[in-house]
């Protein structure tokens, strides 16, 4: 990358970032106190006189914790006449002396350098730099950039908000996807990668290296599966071609990452590690959130009949998060499955390491179960609702079995226990995402939780 290191974080930009960054989507210390640390910055080659365009990489310490985030930023004498409200994070100093400062891919100084940066893979389609670009609007943990060449294929360029050092596994599972040739998922188009200094800082510490961004083939026109299946549950329209159709995909990239990455037979050694898994998780989510108490008993019978689980399928690189905001029907296309990062509360080092391909199966199943319960689990609810919605949930649920058998060979349903233990494990995992994040839907979760337990 042909960036040079940058300005240090100083304390009047300490200051605007304190104010500005956690209103931001992506902010993932939220609610938590934090002091802010400067990890490194990279100043990029500006193609605008004057404009100064740079990226931070700052921790955000509570204490307990250390989140990296990359914050780019453009600095400019005028404010950018095209910043939309939420881009301009404030003014450094005064008078002639006064700097704008604008999120960096709202600003199409920031953008160009970053495209001229990207590396390609063989065979890919670069990204032109200087192409019209706007910024993805809508709830997104990270930033995504939208780019449309007047003579090329669309792209879109996603930057990693929260660092880690090492390959990021949405750049490593595209990459691998692209490579074998799977068409449910969007070709890999280039990507990024910076240095920084770790989280430990101190004397003789040593940077490190991670991606900073990924770029895709946009696919424009796709609407994501989660609306769609939203809309189809309150007008109770049937989604079950689409579910069949959605379960098949699923089970053809798993087909694909098999291949890419290979599978491992459970021995007695990995089956144990999964059960420590399984517990671990459920642990962890009851001391996190109260609301789980009420079930203290019916979770300590779960917790001691995992260890029946047992005839274990081999394990693989999975998607890992996979819910209905995370496919896309594309015109042409059919379902693309996007995100391939996974769970983002669990730690990076266990989203990479071989897992169940039901996994994935479970994380679809609760979404199906979250859009139908979106509009009707709750107090005073009219039952028949209820009970349609529910309906909707069963057809939609083995619609998506059905259509993931019909490529994987085996029906998902035939493991009852397994299924049961992952969807229960995911939505113990949405307990905690909600409480953190989106306490109105809490009881979403719960309900499951109660409804799997019984
Ligand atoms: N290749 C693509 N073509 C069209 N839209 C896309 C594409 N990739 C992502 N999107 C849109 O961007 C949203 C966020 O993308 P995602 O990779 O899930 O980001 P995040 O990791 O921030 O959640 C998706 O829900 C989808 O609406
Ligand atoms: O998309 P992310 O990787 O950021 O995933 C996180 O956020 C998701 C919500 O945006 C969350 O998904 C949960 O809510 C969905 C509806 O909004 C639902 O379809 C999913 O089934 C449910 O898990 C996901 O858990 C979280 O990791």
């Amino acid at each position: 990358m042909s960036v040079v290191p940058g300005p240090a974080l100083d304390d009047e930009l300490g200051r605007l970032l304190h104010t500005w960054m956690p209103a931001q989507r992506w902010y993932p210390a939220k609610g938590r106190g934090v002091g802010l640390r400067d990890l490194g910055a990279f100043a990029w080659p500006s193609s605008e006189p004057g404009v100064d365009v740079v990226t931070h990489v700052v921790g955000l310490d509570s204490g307990d914790r250390l989140d990296v985030v990359q914050v780019p930023l453009t600095y400019r004498a005028a404010p950018l006449a095209s910043a939309v409200p939420g881009a301009t994070v404030g003014v450094l100093g005064s008078g002639d002396a006064a700097r704008h400062v604008t999120d960096g891919p709202h600003d199409p100084a920031f953008v160009g350098a970053l495209l001229a940066a990207l590396r390609t893979g063989e065979g890919a389609l670069p990204v032109p730099a200087g192409a019209p670009s706007r910024v993805l609007s809508g709830e997104q943990s990270n930033t995504s950039i939208i780019v449309e060449p007047v003579d090329g294929p669309p792209a879109i360029v996603k930057l990693f908000r929260t660092l880690h050092p090492g390959a990021n596994p949405d750049v490593e599972v595209l990459e691998a996807l692209t490579r074998v040739g799977s068409g449910h998922v969007p070709a890999l188009r280039g990507w990024l990668e910076g240095t920084w200094l770790p989280a430990v800082a101190g004397p003789g510490v040593i940077p490190v290296s991670g991606h900073l961004a990924v770029a895709v083939e946009f696919l424009p026109g796709s609407e994501d599966a989660w609306r769609v299946a939203l809309s189809a549950v309150r007008d109770r329209t049937d989604f079950t071609a689409a579910a069949r159709d959605l379960g098949a995909a699923t089970a053809q990239v798993h087909a694909d990452l098999a291949t890419a990455f290979g599978t491992t037979a459970v021995d007695e050694a990995a089956r144990a590690r999964m059960v420590a898994s399984l517990r671990a998780r459920l642990d962890w989510a009851r001391s996190a959130v109260r609301d789980l108490d009420v079930h203290a008993a019916a979770l300590d019978a779960h917790a001691a009949a995992l260890d029946g689980l047992s005839d274990l399928p081999p394990l693989q690189r999975v998607h890992g998060d996979l819910h209905l905001g995370q496919v896309l029907q594309a015109p042409g296309k059919g379902w693309v499955l996007l995100d391939f990062e996974g769970e983002p509360l669990r730690p990076l080092a266990e989203r990479t390491v071989p897992d169940l391909a039901l996994r994935d199966v479970a994380g679809m199943l609760r979404s199906v179960d979250y859009a139908a319960g979106h509009d009707t689990v709750g107090e005073g609810v009219d039952p028949a609702a209820v009970a349609s919605a529910d309906a909707w949930a069963a057809a939609t649920r083995d619609a998506f079995c059905d259509g993931y058998g019909s490529v994987a060979g085996r029906d998902p349903r035939e493991q009852a226990d397994l299924l049961r233990a992952l969807q229960l494990d995911k939505a113990l995992y949405e307990v905690v995402y909600e409480a953190r994040n989106r306490p109105s839907w809490l009881r979403i979760p719960l309900t499951a939780v109660a409804r799997l337990l019984g």
